[in-house]
């Protein structure tokens, strides 16, 4: 599913207005007509809409006269000069007030109808919104906040559409009615939760001009990524699933490298390896029995791999992930240098192994084969040298230019983790607070290189990754709540990996 932010949304209007001829008026009509038919399903009586003086207000407008003729009490308001409400809005406003019907502006009379409806719409700011909310406006989304059940046309008011930064104050919706495609401020930041439940609605603008728009976000789908899955034919063996080699572990952090492994067998890869300081081999060996071994030495408290042993584990690996639980040493420098310039087989690195990467990413410039790279906020601060407040705020656009910099896959983790080529971003929906836990990144690495060993392009398996990490979060959330920890995500994990896959359905 496509994803915009607020002036791509303005050309694909322009352009439905200007070049299909499709007067706006009507796409208005269509976005009220979209918004009654999601208030019948709500089986309220009462309903109080708040407009605001722009097209968002309008559709408010045209969807109170639409109540009304059905029979609704329907009690409207809007804050602003009426004289400043123009075009279709206007058209809309003018066709109420000669039905008879008030349009109040006292917010006292607001706060009381909101106490007596059963829905209150969300009409007063969409994507026009600009800078911070206005004072005199701040009091209204108070009162509507108040409201039982809150319904927001487009966009909570207040909420950026680019960004899903609160502007000051926000509405927190229940439901958010949105047209077309979805916009970026539903799916990130605060806008994810101010959104509610996402509606998205066609209001009769054709596809091709949504497509002539070459939209390059998308996020998941009833069918994508889940459609990207490969299914197995019946007569196939371990070899073909890829043999994977998770290189990490340390004396004071065997979990992580435990828990990538289970997670790499539970996704599906035929063999995996774990290449680890002798030390844990006993440790490692007991809990994951079904993998197989590369212990190494140990050097002052981390793997020691030289370039002898890299070779052989080349040969032995059709995908690589390096650093869960590796530790951050400048000894591992060379070794990851080595695998960059002399492994042609796809890559993960992970944790420990984006902060030796930080020592000297231009080495990744001079890396054989499509490496993903998977930061958490904090390890992106470390490669980008940004601090983590900006890259928070500029999730897309600093994911972005160092996976096109760098020519890697960036995974930046997070509530919508952002997955980038450098030119396409995808970003995710699933998954769930509960899964900021220990070791909840170690099992990503393990799925991630996992797909890559079945064969999935390094974009389709970061991608498909983050997707199904999150499914499996969002089962071991409801069986363990925020209680939730790494191994609940592995064992999670197989239920995707089905034969009747491609037939989930999800929300
Ligand atoms: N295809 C579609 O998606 C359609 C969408 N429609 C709806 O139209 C809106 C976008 O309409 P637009 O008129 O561009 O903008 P808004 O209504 O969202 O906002 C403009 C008004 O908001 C005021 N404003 C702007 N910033 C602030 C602020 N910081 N504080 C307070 N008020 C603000 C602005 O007032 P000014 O005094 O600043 O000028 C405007 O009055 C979209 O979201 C959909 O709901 C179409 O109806 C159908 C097609
Ligand atoms: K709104």
């Amino acid at each position: 599913m496509k994803v915009v932010n607020a002036n791509e949304m303005r050309e694909i209007d322009k352009r439905a207005i200007e070049k299909y001829k499709i007067p706006g008026i009507i796409l208005m009509e269509n976005a009220a007509y979209a918004l009654l038919e999601e208030i019948e399903r709500l089986n309220g009586k009462r309903i109080t809409i708040v407009c605001g003086t722009g097209n968002n207000g309008g559709d408010g407008f045209a969807l109170a006269r639409l109540l009304l003729i059905r029979g609704y009490d329907v009690e409207v308001f809007c804050f602003s000069d009426p004289e400043k409400v123009k075009g279709d809005a206007r058209i809309n406003l003018d066709i109420l007030l000669n039905m008879g019907i008030k349009v109040y502006n006292d917010l006292n009379k607001l706060e009381n109808s909101i106490r007596y409806s059963d829905v209150v719409v969300d009409a007063l700011l969409g994507t026009g919104l600009s800078g911070e909310v206005k004072e005199e406006l701040k009091n209204v989304i108070d009162a509507i906040n108040k409201g039982r059940l809150k319904l927001s046309v487009d966009i909570p008011s207040g909420i950026n559409s680019d960004t899903g930064s609160i502007m000051g104050t926000c509405v927190f919706a229940d439901i958010t009615v949105t047209f077309e495609c979805l916009k970026l401020g539903h799916i990130l930041s605060e806008g994810k939760e101010a959104s509610g439940k996402v509606i998205v609605k066609k209001i009769g603008i054709p596809v091709s001009c949504i497509e002539e728009q070459s939209v390059k976000i998308f996020t998941s789908d009833k069918e994508y990524p889940i459609s990207l899955i490969k299914k197995r034919r019946l007569d196939t063996n371990k070899g073909d699933y890829g043999k994977v080699a998770i290189i990490g572990g340390n004396y004071k952090m065997s979990g992580a490298i435990i828990l990538a492994l289970k997670s790499a067998l539970r996704s599906g890869a035929g063999l995996v390896c774990g290449v680890f300081p002798k030390t844990i081999l006993d440790r490692v060996g007991a809990l994951v029995p079904e993998a197989v071994y590369f212990p190494c030495e140990e050097k002052h408290e981390h793997i020691f791999l030289d370039d002898y042993c890299l070779n052989i584990l080349f040969q032995k690996s059709n995908a690589i992930a390096f650093g869960v639980g590796i530790g951050n040493f400048d000894e591992l420098l060379h070794p990851l240098q080595y695998i960059l310039e002399h492994y042609e087989g796809p890559l993960v690195i992970d944790a420990d192994g984006l902060n030796v990467l930080s020592r000297n990413k231009t080495i990744l410039k001079s890396a054989k084969s499509k490496v993903i790279l998977t930061p958490h906020p904090g390890e992106m601060s470390r490669l980008t040298g940004y601090d983590i407040d900006y890259i928070n705020k500029n999730r897309i656009n600093v994911a972005k230019s160092f996976a096109k910099e760098y020519n890697s896959i960036v995974l930046l983790k997070g509530s919508s983790t952002v997955v980038t080529d450098g030119e396409f971003i995808y970003i995710n929906r699933t998954g769930n607070p509960g899964m900021a836990t220990a070791g909840s990144g170690d099992v990503l690495t393990g799925v991630l290189v996992s797909l890559l060993g079945q064969g999935y392009s390094p974009f389709e398996a970061a991608i498909l990754g983050s997707f199904i990490h999150g499914i499996s979060g969002d089962r071991a959330y409801q069986k363990h709540g925020y209680g939730l920890t790494a191994m609940d995500l592995v064992d999670n994990l197989g239920f995707l990996f089905k034969k009747d896959i491609g037939s989930i359905k999800l929300e």
